[in-house]
C-alpha cells in the first residue's frame, strides 16, 4: 500500500485535477490519497474566519467567492449534480456555522471553519474520480486522526489514532481511499488542524500507522532542489537525501516539505518520494535511510518575515539560564517560533518569526525587565554544505546582522 499526497497546487483547477486522475491511472494498486484544500482556499478560509469572528459584513461575500471558485472547478470537471450531495452538504454546514455567534476562542473557531477547505476538495475529487472510472472511497480523516485540543497546532494522539486508522482504512472491497490532509479531531469530536501546510505531515502519519511501503508527495517542482526556484534561478535537483538531511532542510525553512513529515517515516523506514505532478514519469527526489555522510552541492534556504530581537536585562545582570527560560516561555506562550539565538554576557539576541500583528504590543511585556531593540523584515538564510562562493552568493551585498557557523551549516540573519 502506498500513500500519495496532492497539495493545493495539484488540485487548484479542473485541468490539475484531471492530471491527478491520470497519475492515479499510471500508478495502479492499493493507495491512500491525501489531499489539501484547492489552490489558495486555506488563505481564503482564514479571511473568512477572521471576518466572521469580527462580525464583519464582508463575511458573506468571502464565502460566496470560495463557493464560486469551487463551483467553477466542478462545472469544468463536469461532475454531475447527483454526485455532488456531499459537497452541497458541506457548504450548507459551513454556512450554518457562520450564522452562529462565535465563541471567545479564536483558535477553536479557526479550526472549525478552515477545515472545510480539505473536506470540500476531497469530496469534489472523490466524486470526479468515481464518475470517471477510478473507484474510491471518501473517508473523513477526523474519524481516525485523534489529537489533543491545541487548536491550530494540534498534537497527534498516536495510540488512539493507530487503532482508529487501522479500523477505517481496511482496504476491504476498495483499493483507493481519498482523505484530507491537515485536519484531525479531539476525543469530543471537535475539529482540529495540525498547523499550516500540515498535509504532508498527515500523509506521513497515515503511512506510519498503516505501515505503507512509500509516500509520494506530488509537487509543482522536479523534486527537492538545492534552493527554492522562486528565489534562485540556477537550481539543481537533489537525487536523494537522507532523512537527517531532509529534516535539517525542512526545519531550516525549505518549504517543499513540512518539517514534521520526516520523523514518522524515518521511524518506520518508509521512503518519501518528492515528484513533479507535471512530469509524473520523472523520478523526483527520494528521501530514505542513507548509511554514509552525503556530500551535496550548497543548499540555500531562505526563511522570510523574520525579526531580530535583542534583550538586555535592565539591571546589567548576566543572561543566565533563568533569563533564557523566562524569555523562551514568553515566546512560546505567544506562539512565536524562535529560529536562532546568540548570547553574550548581557545581550540575548533571538531571530523569530515575525507575528502578523507586529511585535510592538507583544514586546511591551518584555520591556518591563529588559532593554529591547529589534529589527523586522529580515531574512534568515541557511546554507548547508557551504563554501566561500556560496556565502557571497547568499549575502548578495546585504548586511549580515548575525551569523552562526558549524562545520556544514551557516546561518545568517540578513537585512
Ligand atoms: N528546496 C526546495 N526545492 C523545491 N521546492 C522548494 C524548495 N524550497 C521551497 N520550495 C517551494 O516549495 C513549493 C512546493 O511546496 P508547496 O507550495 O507547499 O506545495 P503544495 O502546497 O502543493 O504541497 C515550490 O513551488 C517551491 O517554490
Ligand atoms: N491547506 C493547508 C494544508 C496544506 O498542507 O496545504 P498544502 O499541501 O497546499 O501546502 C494549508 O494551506 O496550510
Amino acid at each position: 500500500m502506498k500513500v500519495f499526497k496532492f497539495g493545493g497546487a495539484s488540485v487548484s483547477s479542473a485541468p490539475a485535477i484531471k492530471n491527478v486522475a491520470s497519475i492515479l491511472e499510471m500508478y495502479p494498486g492499493k493507495k491512500v490519497m491525501v489531499i489539501s484544500a484547492m489552490g489558495n482556499t486555506t488563505n481564503e478560509l482564514e479571511f473568512l474566519v477572521r471576518s466572521y469572528y469580527k462580525k464583519d459584513q464582508k463575511t458573506a461575500g468571502i464565502l460566496q467567492r470560495i463557493k464560486d471558485y469551487h463551483s467553477q472547478i466542478i462545472s469544468e470537471l463536469g461532475v454531475e449534480q447527483q454526485n455532488l450531495g456531499q459537497v452541497h452538504q458541506l457548504f450548507a454546514v459551513l454556512e450554518e456555522r457562520l450564522k452562529r455567534m462565535p465563541s471567545l476562542k479564536f483558535d477553536y473557531e479557526y479550526d472549525q471553519v478552515v477545515c472545510f477547505g480539505e473536506l470540500i476538495s476531497t469530496a469534489i475529487v472523490s466524486a470526479y474520480l468515481n464518475q470517471n472510472g477510478i473507484p474510491n472511497q471518501w473517508l473523513d480523516v477526523r474519524d481516525s486522526l485523534r489529537t489533543d485540543e491545541t487548536y491550530r497546532e494540534a498534537v497527534v494522539d498516536w495510540k488512539w489514532s493507530e487503532m482508529l486508522v487501522n479500523n477505517s482504512f481496511t482496504f476491504k472491497g476498495v483499493d483507493l481511499y481519498v482523505t484530507q490532509g491537515f485536519i484531525g479531531s479531539t476525543t469530543t469530536n471537535q475539529t482540529t488542524t495540525l498547523g499550516r501546510e500540515g498535509s504532508d505531515f498527515t500523509a506521513a502519519i497515515l503511512a506510519n500507522l498503516l505501515n505503507a511501503e512509500s509516500v509520494t508527495i506530488w509537487k509543482n517542482v522536479p523534486g527537492v532542489l538545492n534552493a527554492d526556484p522562486t528565489d534562485f534561478s540556477d537550481t539543481e535537483k537533489l537525487e536523494e537525501l537522507s532523512y537527517k538531511e531532509a529534516i535539517e532542510l525542512a526545519y531550516s525553512g525549505a518549504k517543499v516539505i513540512h518539517p514534521k513529515t520526516i520523523k514518522p517515516l524515518r521511524n518506520k523506514n518508509i521512503p518519501l518520494f518528492v515528484r513533479p505532478f507535471d512530469f509524473p514519469e520523472q523520478a523526483g527526489t527520494v528521501i530514505k535511510e542513507i548509511g554514509y555522510q552525503l556530500e551535496l552541492v550548497p543548499v540555500y534556504i531562505l526563511k522570510k518575515k523574520q525579526a531580530l530581537v535583542t534583550l538586555s536585562p535592565d539591571d546589567f545582570s548576566f543572561v543566565g539560564i533563568d533569563v533564557l527560560s523566562e524569555v523562551f516561555s514568553f515566546f512560546k506562550s505567544n506562539r512565536i517560533k524562535v529560529n536562532l539565538i546568540q548570547q553574550s554576557a548581557i545581550d540575548l539576541s533571538l531571530c523569530v518569526d515575525e507575528p502578523e500583528v507586529g511585535l510592538e504590543s507583544l514586546l511591551m511585556e518584555l520591556r518591563k525587565k529588559f532593554d529591547v531593540r529589534y529589527n523586522t523584515g529580515l531574512v534568515l538564510a541557511t546554507i548547508r554544505f557551504y563554501n566561500d562562493e556560496s556565502l557571497v552568493k547568499m549575502a548578495n551585498g546585504r548586511e549580515v546582522l548575525m551569523e552562526q557557523k558549524s562545520r556544514r551549516t551557516v546561518r545568517m540573519v540578513l537585512k
